[in-house]
């Protein structure tokens, strides 16, 4: 579903992701982790389009991103480490209002299932945006996700800041997105979050892809060591 192929950024003599080669299938979910300036970002802003690759190439249902811009931009859902949604409309309102954008009509009901099952509280469905808490917001992200049918999520460093309980809420969400098919990339600094929620898990170091591995064949011991030895290099 979505693949990167001698994906390389370079930033003058620089170069922030160097020969990425990576694959993530409907139903993974595929945890980037790194130091800060490894290179997730520039991976996750690869697919989305919002950089060029220097060389080699993007692709999201095997249609390159720069070539297929709109196309690959349908299939796909982001959330960023901050969600930004209009703090003076609630979040039924966001959410009406971004479907549309993306071409989706919804009746009031129907919005209001997608939050409910996306585990917003009723109470807040029709409170402003600006009452909501961070782990709130994640949660209208997800609504979205589902609501445009999304069949790609890219998720960067989506639940730093949020305390266990939501983190936790929104790792069964992501679950819940993975059993539908969804193919999931996520920039992440949760080594636990990674472990427990990923399939797949990559380490960058210094642009490269280090390490790559099912999540499934590395005890969370092994995969802290792994970490660190590559934090060290
Ligand atoms: N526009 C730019 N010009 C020059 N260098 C850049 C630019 N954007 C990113 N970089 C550099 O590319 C490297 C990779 O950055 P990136 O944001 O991908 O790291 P990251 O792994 O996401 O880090 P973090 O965990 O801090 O978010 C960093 O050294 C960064 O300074």
């Amino acid at each position: 579903m979505l693949q990167a192929k001698n994906l390389t950024k370079k930033y003058g003599n620089f170069t922030a992701l160097n020969g990425l080669n990576l694959s993530v299938e409907a139903g993974d979910i595929f945890c980037l982790l790194g130091a800060n300036g490894a290179g997730k970002s520039t991976t996750i802003n690869l697919f989305l389009n919002f950089i060029d690759p220097s060389e080699g190439q993007a692709t999201i249902g095997s249609l390159d991103v720069t070539e297929y811009t709109k196309e690959t931009k349908q299939l796909l859902s982001y959330i960023p480490e901050n969600l930004m949604l209009y703090p003076n409309l609630s979040g039924l309102e966001n959410l009406d209002f971004f479907c549309g954008l993306g071409g989706k009509s919804y009746t009031k009901e129907q919005l209001e299932a997608l939050l409910k099952q996306s585990g917003l509280q009723p109470d807040f469905i029709h409170q402003r945006v600006s009452s909501y808490s961070k782990g709130m917001r994640q949660k209208v992200g997800i609504a979205l996700a589902a609501a445009r049918e999304a069949s790609v999520l890219l998720l960067d460093e989506p639940t730093s800041g949020l305390d266990p309980k939501a983190s936790n809420e929104f790792s069964e969400l992501l679950l819940s997105m993975k059993e539908k098919g969804v193919a999931t990339l996520m920039a992440t600094h949760d080594l636990f979050r990674a472990k427990d929620t990923g399939t797949h898990i990559g380490i960058m170091n210094e642009g490269v892809l280090v390490e790559q591995f099912e999540s499934a064949d590395v005890s969370f011991q092994d995969l802290e060591k792994l970490y660190l030895k590559h934090m060290h290099n």
